[in-house]
């Protein structure tokens, strides 16, 4: 069976032996394995019980990223935390496809109220040899315009993040959060991690490679998100989180390709599509 619904979860299996898995809870994806090796990082503290966002795979960020003053929805919205429809298998030729949708009547009346619109958000997650595809449309059913962040909020698995580089942020801007939210200018051609690290790089091109450090390099190619955010706790924040092992932050490292520096704008009626690949090279 190319797709499989076991337990709250779709199991996409590949011809090429590739497997990935997606958890109905925030249509997650909580395992990617390609090429025998698995390549996201989920916290063996996250808590998969329905209560919280997954920590770890590649939680959906939407309509916000982290909070806002415009928007009353907790941190990076409730696409993460609702359990979304699973649509079903779309093709299994070359490549297993498989959707997944929210709709704003499944939301809670809170987040509803909250975030007033009608919409629907409809995620195609597609399996190849050595890639995965994932990709959000964004329909506004409503007849106002709304405004929305997104993000693919992707924690990788890497043996050692400090020797982890991420190329192709060379003469970004971005806003570090760690040092209130001051804008710099990348200079290095390769990103490295020693230290917390939580920033937005803006108008990022639409391909980045990250050398996870052991011969293994995932290129992340984007479309039509314009920033991507690079993140590690490190000792401290790792400390502080409850859904995340004190000594787990070597091996993780989240590049997020999103659109959140801006707000994107949807007229109704409108859809939006945006979307990552992740591939093995
Ligand atoms: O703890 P969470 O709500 O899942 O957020 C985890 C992280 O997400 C993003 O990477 C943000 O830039 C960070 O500031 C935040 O700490």
């Amino acid at each position: 069976m190319p797709a499989q619904e076991i337990n709250k979860s779709v199991v996409l299996t590949h011809p090429s032996g590739a497997t990935a898995n997606v958890a109905l809870y925030g249509a997650t994806v909580t395992s990617w394995v390609a090429e025998g090796e698995e390549r996201i990082f989920v916290s063996k503290k996250a808590i998969r019980d329905g209560s919280k966002a997954i920590r770890g795979g590649i939680p959906i960020v939407f309509p916000v990223f982290g909070t806002s003053e415009k928007v009353k929805l907790p941190q990076h919205g409730f696409a993460r935390n609702n359990i979304w429809e699973y649509v079903g298998l779309i093709t299994d030729n070359d490549e297993v496809v498989v959707r997944f949708a929210l709709k704003d009547t499944q939301l809670t009346q809170q987040q509803r109220n909250s975030w007033p619109f009608s919409f629907r958000l409809s995620y195609t997650v597609a399996l190849s040899e050595k890639s995965l595809k994932t990709t959000l449309v964004v329909k506004n059913e409503d007849i106002d315009t709304f405004e929305f962040n997104t993000l693919l909020h992707t924690y990788l698995l890497v043996p050692d993040v400090e020797k982890v580089s991420v190329k192709g942020l060379e003469s970004c801007h971005y806003l570090d959060k760690v040092k209130g939210g001051e804008k710099f200018l990348e200079s290095n051609d390769l990103v490295t991690i020693g230290s917390e690290v939580d920033r937005v790089y803006c108008n990022v091109p639409d391909h980045l490679s990250v050398n996870i450090g052991n011969g293994s390099v995932i290129d992340i190619t984007k479309s039509n998100l314009r920033d991507t955010v690079v993140w590690n706790p490190w000792v401290e924040k790792a400390q502080a989180l409850a859904d995340f092992g004190d000594d787990e932050y070597p091996n993780m490292i989240c590049v997020e390709a999103g659109s959140v520096a801006e707000w994107v704008k949807l007229a109704g009626g409108q859809s939006w599509t945006g979307g990552q690949v992740l591939t093995v090279v």
